[in-house]
């Protein structure tokens, strides 16, 4: 097992004027579905967000099974890479799955696998068609923390150049076929999609 980092410190602008992470799903905050279902496969937890968003984070998280250690970002809003990095700074294990946290049907099985298939790599990362799901990805955490540094340095702000600095395996569509269903990569981000996954809960 190893680290789970839940990435939370976006503005929502295409959900409205509420932080989604907290937003009530099904009568859940969103956040907490998520950390549910990884803290079935990870053994530390770090949640990276705004310092602002801390307090009621924190409450959606209250009687979770690990206590999770808070990343707030040095400065707010330089992107999810940033937040990345700034999670998997506070780590203690080998490895860590980074996962949004508007990714409610996270599958922890995939998660699991997720991890095996990192093992001797620094990355292992689903690629279902064109894009690659670094947000639902398991990284060695030194390494990619750093690669996330060097690519802030070069003033790049997309997930994937921190990636292609890295020894990464990648887990294709088949694969992926193989071991969970589409579902796991699903994110909410307008109030529309959100009402409609709290049908299915
Ligand atoms: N730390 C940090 N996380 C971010 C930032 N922007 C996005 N994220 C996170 O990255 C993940 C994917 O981002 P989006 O789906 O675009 O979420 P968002 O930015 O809150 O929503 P929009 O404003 O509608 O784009 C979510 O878990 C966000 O919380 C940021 O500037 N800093
Ligand atoms: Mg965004």
């Amino acid at each position: 097992m190893g680290a789970g980092v839940v990435v939370a410190g976006g503005r929502s602008t295409r959900f409205g004027d509420r932080d989604k992470a907290v937003a009530d799903l099904a009568g859940t905050p969103m956040i907490r579905r998520v950390v549910d279902r990884l803290t079935l496969v990870v053994d530390e937890l770090v949640v990276n967000c705004r310092r602002d968003q801390g307090d009621a984070i924190e409450a959606a998280l209250d009687g979770c099974g690990i206590t999770p250690k808070f990343a707030f970002d040095e400065t707010p809003d330089e992107g999810p890479m940033a937040g990345i990095g700034r999670g998997l700074r506070a780590t203690e294990s080998e490895y860590g799955v980074v996962v949004a946290c508007d990714m409610p049907f996270v599958d922890p099985s995939f998660v699991s696998y997720l991890f095996d298939r990192a093992e001797g790599h620094d990355a292992a990362v689903p690629r279902p068609d064109e894009w690659f799901q670094t947000t639902q990805a398991v990284y060695r955490t030194d390494a990619m923390e750093s690669a996330c540094d060097r690519a802030l340095e070069r003033g790049e702000h997309k997930i994937v150049e921190a990636l292609f600095d890295l020894d990464y395996v990648v887990v294709d569509r088949e694969e992926i076929a193989n071991h969970t269903t589409m579902e796991t990569f699903e994110n909410l981000n307008t109030r529309e999609e959100f009402e409609a996954a709290a049908e299915r809960f």
